[in-house]
């Protein structure tokens, strides 16, 4: 029997509907051809259902569609955001500003490049969980060329206020970063009234396909952003390779539903989401939840079992697809650098478990799913207590 998903935040199914969309780019039949074909009907038709995906996408976010670059997904959205910033400088004439609880995809290159001597501040969170712009502020040096600060937290979905980092950063003149990938279609986010630099997404986290993303980046700035992908000269010399035609069609398609339907969605994922608190917090002692004092993603909830280990709790959750932590972390058996940085000790951090809900999560799967956390949780501190 399948267990009940409720790992989201890890990655989406493919919406059916982009599905249908993806095949007619993939064999003879279809529109197969290379989009920077030139010469004939099948580069061109691959190349309009290209430019459709990134209106579409733009569109989401409220873009020009000339500021999206199509990448393999937000990992490299955030190395060419972040390499392709810091490049323009001289290590010594670069400082670059991100935070503790960002994903490895974008501390991981921020910390490449300090090996490199390019300067780095990494701000700690509140007890919250939330990167305030104070702390933003406080670390601003005259060389502060980038800040990169996330809109959602991929483990506990913990909001940062960045409008307010944003507008810091417009003010003193920095280059900003958002890795929105756990952002799209659980907050509304548009870079119309949010002056951000660039802005990092992932196709699998909204129900396209996985191993496509793109980055937004802002055509009035002054930013030259460096290439880190040598090749073809595509994307107008940012990013090159041949385009993947039936994966851009497929985040086109899956931006294009979410532009019809996140606002529905999104308060289907809050009820979602409270049922499986209040069932959580109304049947078990001794259970929070991470990030409780910050404004959260509607689809994320991280919950503290106090007094119960995580990994023996994992194994007695075999019916759900959940994780400890994210899923690129869950190989390792260290406690949650994120949860960490909130001040939770090894011991809560170890005892939290992420549950997400998604596009086709039901009440009744939370029902489930809450008669399975009792029960196991219940079993493992009964086990502790003889
Ligand atoms: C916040 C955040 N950033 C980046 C990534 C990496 O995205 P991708 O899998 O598209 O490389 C993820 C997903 O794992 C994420 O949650
Ligand atoms: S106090 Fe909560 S697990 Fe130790």
């Amino acid at each position: 029997m399948r267990s009940i998903y409720l790992d989201y935040a890890a990655t989406t199914p493919v919406d059916e509907r982009v599905v249908t969309e993806m095949v007619k780019y993939l064999d003879v039949n279809g529109d197969f051809g290379n989009p920077a074909s030139r010469s004939h009907f099948y580069g061109w038709m691959a190349e309009e259902a290209v430019e459709e995906a990134r209106n579409q996408v733009a569109d989401l976010i409220g873009a020009d569609s000339r500021e999206i670059v199509w990448t393999s997904g937000a990992t490299e959205s955030n190395n060419l955001a972040i390499k392709g910033v810091a490049e323009n400088y001289a290590p010594s004439d670069c400082h670059i500003i991100t935070s503790a609880t960002e994903h490895k995809a974008v501390l991981d290159p921020v910390v490449h490049l300090q090996q490199q001597g390019y300067e780095v501040s990494i701000i700690q969170p509140d007890s919250t969980g939330v990167i305030s712009k104070a702390a933003v502020e406080a670390e601003l040096r005259p060389n502060t060329r980038l800040v990169s600060v996330m809109a959602v937290n991929n483990e506990t979905g913990v909001i940062n206020p960045i409008d307010e980092i944003a507008g810091l950063c417009e003010q003193v003149g920095v280059y900003f970063h958002v890795d929105a990938a756990q952002a799209i279609g659980k907050v509304s986010l548009s870079v119309e009234t949010l002056p951000v630099t660039m802005l990092s997404m992932s196709g699998h986290k909204f129900y396209g396909p996985k191993g496509v993303g793109a980055l937004y980046v802002r055509r009035r700035s002054t930013l030259k952003l460096l290439p880190q992908m040598h090749g073809g000269g595509h994307e107008r010399g940012m990013r090159s390779g041949t385009l993947p035609t039936h994966q851009l069609v497929g985040i086109g398609k899956a931006a294009q539903i979410l532009s019809d339907e996140a606002g529905t969605e999104i308060e289907k994922l809050q009820k979602l989401r409270d049922q499986l608190w209040q069932g959580i917090s109304s049947s078990l002692a001794d259970v929070s939840v991470n990030g409780s004092q910050a404004p959260r993603s509607p689809a994320h909830l991280n919950v503290c079992f106090h007094g119960v280990d995580g990994e023996s709790l994992l194994m007695g959750l075999r019916m759900l697809a959940v994780s400890s932590g994210s899923a690129c972390m869950s190989a390792t058996v260290a406690p949650s650098y994120v949860l960490k940085a909130m001040g939770l000790s090894d011991h809560d951090a170890h005892s939290s478990i992420r549950f997400s809900v998604g596009r086709y999560t039901t009440e009744e799967d939370i029902d489930n799913a809450v008669s399975a956390i009792t029960e196991a949780v219940t079993s493992l501190r009964t086990v502790a207590k003889s």
